[in-house]
């Protein structure tokens, strides 16, 4: 219920915004619900991960090339949580998807541009995790949250760059009939 008293002519510190604003991290995600994720897989704690994800090429278009099977494969760091630096109740799945591993790495630098897509609202997504990076952890400030993330895009990146976790994005021919199998869920949509 509205409480019954008039209402505050501005909202937030004189001094500026307090934290966590201003909220704007710079780093899209796809935050994707988590409603199913305990009763699915209840070994998943609630961490930051490494993995792939595919996008549905019928929906999803990437910038400069043609939408295949293999175009929209994608390495990803991703959050499940509850993002402690910003206090959320409810635990939720952000998904960062990196560029190619065979592109130079945006994260790389300090302070760095992270990779941003056409926005794929809507289009289906198939995530597959393939490691555990660290636990979620509250922050000082934005610009450590900002540090933490670059540093796990990197720790990402190195860690698919192993030939026996690169083959979950490309066929080199010399995968198991698992990986085979795993990469062909990843990239088949209805
Ligand atoms: C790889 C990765 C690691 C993250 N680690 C943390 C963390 O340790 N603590 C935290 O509070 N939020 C963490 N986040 C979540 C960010 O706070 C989150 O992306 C931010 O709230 C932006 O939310 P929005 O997409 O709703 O704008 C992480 C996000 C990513 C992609
Ligand atoms: N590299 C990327 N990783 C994840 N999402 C991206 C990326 N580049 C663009 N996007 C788009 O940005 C959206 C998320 O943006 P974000 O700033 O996190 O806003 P919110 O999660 O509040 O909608 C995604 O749903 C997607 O459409
Ligand atoms: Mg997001």
């Amino acid at each position: 219920m509205r409480p019954d008293k008039p209402r505050d002519a501005v909202a937030g510190p004189d001094a500026g915004p307090e934290a966590p604003y201003p909220k704007d991290l710079g780093i899209p995600t796809a935050n994707i619900p988590a409603d199913n994720l305990s009763v699915e897989h209840p070994d998943l704690t609630t961490g930051v991960y490494y993995g792939v994800v595919a996008l549905d090429p019928k929906k999803f278009v990437p910038d400069g090339a043609e939408a295949t099977a293999q175009t929209t494969l994608f390495p990803a760091v991703l959050s499940i949580g509850y993002n402690p630096f910003y206090k959320n109740e409810v635990r939720s799945v952000e998904i960062h998807i990196m560029p190619p591993l065979t592109q130079p790495s945006p994260t790389a630098v300090p302070q760095p541009k992270f990779h941003r897509l056409p926005d794929f609202y809507g289009t289906e997504l198939h995530l597959l995790i393939l490691g555990y990076i660290r636990p979620e952890f509250d922050y000082v400030s934005m610009e450590a949250l900002i540090e933490d993330i670059r540093v796990d895009c990197e720790v990402a990146r190195q860690s698919l760059l192993r030939e026996a976790y690169q083959r979950y994005l490309v066929d080199d021919g010399k995968a198991s009939e698992e990986v085979n199998a795993a990469r062909n869920w990843l990239v088949s949509f209805p």
